[in-house]
């Protein structure tokens, strides 16, 4: 090979290569908004912008073919403590090791977001609804939704309406028995004002809470064909997932709970996932006007980054009397479920009126 000397830089080569520099940094830039830059720890650009616009991307949002108002939601803060995301090796897409199954309105939004923070966690933001809706697209299309994790990293997901769902348990047990599965329950009488509540923001005209909870004119038979009424008869839907999965396996976390200690009720799902308790009360500050728990840096003075409208919409006033016919139905269903899960959430000692 002949010798050349170097040269001295030439006002052309030099435009040249800042040409070539921008280039790069231009085609990188779209990489990372693509989604790609997630190796990236902390608050690295990609793993911000996979925050901020959760790793399902709009295509396959339009795929997953659901009113999945909550997605935006998804658009949270990245609030990774920086320089510890934990794993080895290599990424790749996998399988989802823990999933919340449910229950619809139960909070499990919040806690998706809560637990994303962790930095062993990494979640696909929209619902998937793999087992219950996109089950015959088949497994590697669902692994395809998932966000790529490192060894040692948990992928998780969050489709609500799992838990209700019959088919569910035994799809989930045939991808791998060892999944974990969290149901976040709330009082059944809430959820079912907050599920009806949902359903008005977005179908205004449709008869009132009243009507539809009761068959008859004398108001004493309960609709149970109402889903609004029929998701919050835990303890039936519970016997479902016993039929393959063992009471160990599966984690209930009080809705309620998830408002006034949402540290406490991170602490057991961390321990529960097997992970160091990284997520603690100083991610959190009670935010009054919303009336909710908000998601804060620890480090930092950024503002905390609270879920959005969609979540704590005003519920609408419902009769003292329908709601009193409501305790009474859910009360041995409540009872039967705490026997079941040996712990007793409470909603039976709530005063009458929502
Ligand atoms: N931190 C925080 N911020 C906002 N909202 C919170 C939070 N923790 C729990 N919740 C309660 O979550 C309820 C919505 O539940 P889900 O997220 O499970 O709803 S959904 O099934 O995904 O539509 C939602 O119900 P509504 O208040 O009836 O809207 C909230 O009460």
């Amino acid at each position: 090979m002949e010798y050349s000397p170097a040269r001295p830089p030439s006002p052309v080569r030099s435009k040249v290569f800042a040409a070539c520099v921008m280039l790069s940094l231009w085609v990188y830039m779209l990489y990372c908004c693509a989604g790609y830059c997630s190796t990236a720890p902390g608050f690295a650009a990609g793993r911000v912008a996979d925050y901020l616009d959760p790793p399902v991307k709009t295509s396959s949002r339009d795929l997953l073919n659901n009113e999945n108002e909550e997605w935006d939601d998804a658009r949270a803060e990245d609030a990774t403590p920086p320089g510890s995301v934990n794993g080895t090796g290599t990424e790749s897409k996998k399988l989802p090791r823990a999933i919340i199954i449910g229950v619809k309105k139960g909070g499990t939004r919040a806690l998706l977001e809560f637990l994303r923070v962790h930095p062993d966690i990494r979640a696909v933001g929209a619902e998937p609804h793999f087992f219950d809706r996109n089950y015959d697209k088949g497994l590697e299309w669902y692994r395809d939704l998932m966000p790529k994790t490192l060894e040692g990293q948990i992928t998780m997901e969050k489709t609500p309406s799992y838990f209700v769902t019959k088919e569910v348990p035994a799809r989930i047990y045939t991808m791998s028995k060892a999944t974990k599965l969290i149901v976040v329950v709330r009082d059944p009488v809430t959820r079912a004002i907050s599920d009806y509540t949902q359903t008005r923001s977005k179908k205004p005209d449709i008869p009132s809470f009243e009507s539809l909870t009761f068959k008859n004119r004398t108001l004493d038979l309960i609709d149970t064909t109402w889903s609004a009424l029929q998701i919050g008869m835990y303890a039936r839907h519970l016997e479902r997932w016993l039929q393959f999965f063992p009471m160990e396996q599966i984690l209930f976390v009080s809705g309620e709970g998830l408002i006034s200690d949402p540290a406490g009720e991170m602490a057991r799902v961390q321990d529960f996932l097997g992970l160091r308790r990284v997520v603690t009360q100083k991610h959190f500050h009670f935010n009054p006007a919303k009336g909710f728990p908000c998601l804060k840096r620890p480090e930092g003075n950024s503002k905390p980054h609270c879920l959005g409208k969609t979540k704590g919409r005003t519920h609408p006033n419902i009769e003292a009397r329908v709601v009193q016919s409501l305790r009474n139905f859910y009360r041995p269903y409540n009872k039967k479920f705490y026997r079941m899960t040996g712990h007793d959430f409470g909603w039976d000692s709530q005063p009458d009126g929502e």
